[in-house]
């Protein structure tokens, strides 16, 4: 019997280009069919096992942790200032009363009820489709993007303030932040480890890969989002792939932390991939 071909669901933003460039351009082989949409989309087709895997929001393995094995290794992270997960405020941060958060995301919108509880404010939290721009800013007092809308909305310059989730979280505990994790269904990995493995590689070379074409993507990137390449090349350069012991310690943090505030009832242990 021939083995359906198995499917994963990706980040549809600019920043996992460099990650997925070489298996898209067919240089490296990749048995996997990839789905692009937004984090909180996949990380629902994840749990309901229509894909097996995907790049998805570090958050979600917070919910399902039973199901899921992180990929070791890669990552979607940055040290310091990320610029596409931003806050756009009119009020300074300790101040916000209320703040709408885009639905595409998962960690960043907990991470920004984590931040204003380290900052002991009391804000009240509503959801904006994530994929929409404002019309108009001004009856906004706080307003969340991730990804490419969040590149936009900075070029839109509309807001008195600006914050990046990232450079917050560097500013308290200078770690990086992990945004997203490539993570695979349990019962998948056991019943077809080699395929997961395939994945695993896969992504590492092509990560290779994007490395050496990255002025390239940068062009791509900037065509997209409406940047030079220069911005786009210094954009993509907050990026990194990593998930190496300071990522884990950040994202053991990360998780505690959720659970000391109740965000989450509890912080999962990690749980790796292991290839054979
Ligand atoms: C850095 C980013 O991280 C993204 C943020 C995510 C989230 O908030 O849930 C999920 C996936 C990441 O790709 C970004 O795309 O801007």
């Amino acid at each position: 019997m021939v083995k359906p071909v198995p499917e994963a669901g990706v980040v549809s933003y600019i920043n996992t280009i460099p990650m997925i460039y070489g298996i898209e351009q067919k240089q490296i082989p990749c048995p996997w069919k990839f789905h692009y949409t937004t984090p909180s989309a996949i990380s629902n087709l994840l749990l309901s096992a229509q894909v097996q895997a995907g790049l998805v929001s570090s958050f979600s393995y917070t919910t399902a942790s039973d199901d899921f094995l992180i990929l070791p290794d890669i990552s979607i992270a940055s040290q310091g200032t990320v610029q596409s997960v931003l806050l756009f405020h009119n009020t300074p941060l300790p101040r916000i009363q209320q703040m709408h958060l885009s639905t595409s995301s998962l960690t960043s919108c907990n991470l920004m009820k984590l931040l204003m509880c380290l900052e002991g404010a009391q804000c009240q939290y509503l959801d904006i489709d994530g994929e929409e721009l404002l019309p108009d800013n001004r009856a906004v007092e706080a307003v969340m993007y991730i990804g490419d809308r969040a590149l936009q909305e900075l070029r839109l310059g509309r807001f008195s303030y600006v914050s990046d989730l990232a450079a917050l979280w560097y500013d308290k505990f200078h770690l990086p932040f992990v945004f997203a994790l490539w993570i695979v269904r349990r019962d998948f990995a056991r019943n077809s480890p080699e395929l997961v493995q395939e994945l695993q590689s896969s992504l590492h070379l092509s990560i290779s890969y994007g490395q050496l074409h990255r002025e390239t993507i940068a062009r791509q990137c900037a065509q997209r989002i409406g940047y030079s390449q220069e911005e786009s090349l210094q954009y993509l350069s907050c990026i990194n792939y990593r998930l190496d012991s300071e990522h884990i310690k950040a994202l053991k943090l990360f998780y505690y932390l959720l659970e000391i505030y109740q965000i989450i009832p509890r912080a999962p242990q990690l749980d790796f991939f292991q290839a054979e």
